[in-house]
């Protein structure tokens, strides 16, 4: 049976079909703050989206993703531990379910209502986001934890348009978004080699995650959580919620802080 986030194929057995999930670089992590390094030579994140074409917005089962165009070097992560521009492919989200939390890495053992992942490809080592995903060194993924609070100004282009993917498989138009819009006022954060946080949980992946979080209200939450797991002609009803994997053991990696 496919993985999911259930009791019977959820996080705890997907090692069954993905070894790798019992690695050395898992993701996420508990980053603890007094433990991460500061290192002085990372210098900024650059992110260079105004060029950025979204495509369109998908329930594909696990999660709500925006899918971007990424034929060229119009939307890029840049700088802080990256030695080249990675290009935007897509994001997505990971949340709780009513009222409890929902993000993939934790903060000294506390987690957030949800996670967005912008997840970026080093198009100048590899052809394809497939190969660069399976290579280590192969994708960049900015993290932005959610914490709820009052409405978030922009938040609302893409929970407005959520019933339209409601079904597993459902795909609509959405151009013109620029996640920039989605970003915290600061850009301060931690890094630290890890994986995909889904499977094929591949060891690929040089996490960034911003330290300060975004806030948006529990409406706007809610309305990710009137998505289905299910597709529209399944008998089965499952709400989208809960859709993420707990932290894994750091494995004596090191944590690195911007300043
Ligand atoms: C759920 C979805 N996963 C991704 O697309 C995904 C890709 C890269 C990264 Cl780096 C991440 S993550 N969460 O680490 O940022 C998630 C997925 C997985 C497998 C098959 C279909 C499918 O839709
Ligand atoms: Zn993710």
């Amino acid at each position: 049976n496919h993985w999911g986030y259930g009791k019977e194929n959820g996080p705890s057995v997907w090692h069954k079909n993905y070894p790798v999930a019992q690695g050395n670089r898992q993701s996420p992590i508990d980053i603890i703050p007094q433990q991460a390094s500061h290192d002085s030579s990372l210098g900024p994140i650059v992110l260079n989206y105004d060029q950025c074409t979204s495509i369109n917005i998908a329930n594909n089962g696990h999660s709500v993703v925006v899918e971007f165009d990424d034929s060229d070097d119009r939307s890029v992560i840049q700088g802080g531990p990256l030695d080249n521009p990675y290009r935007l492919k897509q994001f997505h989200f990971h949340w709780g379910g009513k009222g409890c939390h929902g993000s993939e890495h934790t903060v000294a053992g506390i987690s957030y209502a949800s996670e967005l992942h912008l997840v970026h490809w080093n198009a100048v080592k590899y052809k394809t986001f497939g190969e660069a995903a399976a290579a280590p060194d192969g994708l960049a993924v900015l993290g932005i934890f959610l914490d709820t609070g009052d409405d978030h100004r922009w938040l609302h282009m893409i929970t407005d348009v959520l019933y339209m993917v409601k079904f597993k498989g459902s795909v609509t138009d959405f151009k013109g978004f620029n996640p920039k819009c989605l970003l915290p006022s600061s850009l301060h954060y931690w890094t630290y080699l890890g994986s995909l946080t889904t499977p094929p949980l591949h060891e690929s992946v040089t996490w960034i995650v911003l330290k300060e979080p975004i806030i948006v209200s529990e409406k706007q939450l809610g309305k990710f959580r009137m998505l289905q797991f299910t597709g529209e002609e399944e008998d089965q009803r499952l709400r989208m919620e809960n859709n993420f994997r707990p932290p894994q053991p750091l494995k004596g990696r090191k944590v690195r802080s911007s300043n």
